[in-house]
């Protein structure tokens, strides 16, 4: 399980986490929600500590975060891939050379999955290839949790259905997922837990399911209670 307790995350004056708390289960999907600004990206990377946050607590599994977390954790960011000069096939040699957690078999069955060429250079792929090559990257990682910041931005929609099946998939297995997404439409029947930011503290947590059947409200309609007023 990834905890947050309590994190507060300053820059500079600007309070961006004002004390912030929820759960992201392993086995589940968790899509983190909010307005553009609220502090979705800067969650994940306080995880990954990538920031430093200024008081509360971020657990993995019941422990701080140190380097033996990121044996646990892979992070899949909204940016372009770190490996633009190579071709996929030498990306994938890459992280087999750097990661001990990296699995072969897997990254093929990825490959294929995406319909990607492991002969093509990564930067000369569309946007849509990209963000593929970035999810076969992290997915590729034997790791129990994985973060993806936007996975679907700027991306058209077949290539958004495409990556959405991976949810539904055995490349997902018993894995946490953590997901930021501004397309809910594309992923909403597939997340477990939707939780919502605003004002810098977690406005609603719930289990997707559970509200579908109890209040009859899907994510969408509680997004409108929360961000429309
Ligand atoms: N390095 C930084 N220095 C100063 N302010 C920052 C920095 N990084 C982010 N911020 C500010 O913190 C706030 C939260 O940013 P963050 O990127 O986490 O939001 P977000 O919810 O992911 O937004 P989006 O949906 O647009 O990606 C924003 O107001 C942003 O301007």
């Amino acid at each position: 399980m990834i905890e947050f307790k309590n994190v507060v995350k300053k820059y500079g004056r600007k309070v961006v986490l004002d004390g912030v708390n929820f759960t992201a289960n392993k086995g589940e999907i968790t899509c983190l929600i909010g307005v553009n600004g609220v502090g979705k990206t800067t969650i994940m990377n306080a995880i990954m500590k990538l920031t430093p946050v200024q008081s509360g607590e971020i657990l993995v599994d019941g422990e701080k975060v140190t380097k033996k977390t990121f044996e646990k954790v892979a992070f899949i960011p909204d940016a372009a891939t770190m490996l633009p000069n190579m071709k996929i096939e030498e990306a994938m040699e890459f992280m087999d050379d750097f990661y001990t957690s990296w699995n072969q078999s897997r990254a093929n069955e990825l490959l294929d999955f995406f319909n990607l060429k492991k002969k093509d250079k990564i930067s000369s792929l569309s946007k849509g290839n990209t963000a593929k090559v970035n999810l076969l990257m992290g997915l590729a990682l034997d790791v129990d949790y994985i973060l993806m910041d936007e996975p679907f931005s700027g991306i058209d929609i077949f290539t958004r259905e495409q990556i959405a099946e991976v949810f539904t998939s055995h490349l997902i297995e018993d894995r946490g997922v953590i997901i930021t997404t501004h397309e809910i439409n594309d992923i909403e029947h597939l997340i477990d837990k939707a939780v919502l930011l605003d004002n810098g503290t977690i406005y609603k947590e719930f289990n997707t399911e559970t509200m579908r059947e109890d209040e009859g409200k899907s994510v969408i309609d509680v997004m409108r209670e929360v961000y429309r007023g």
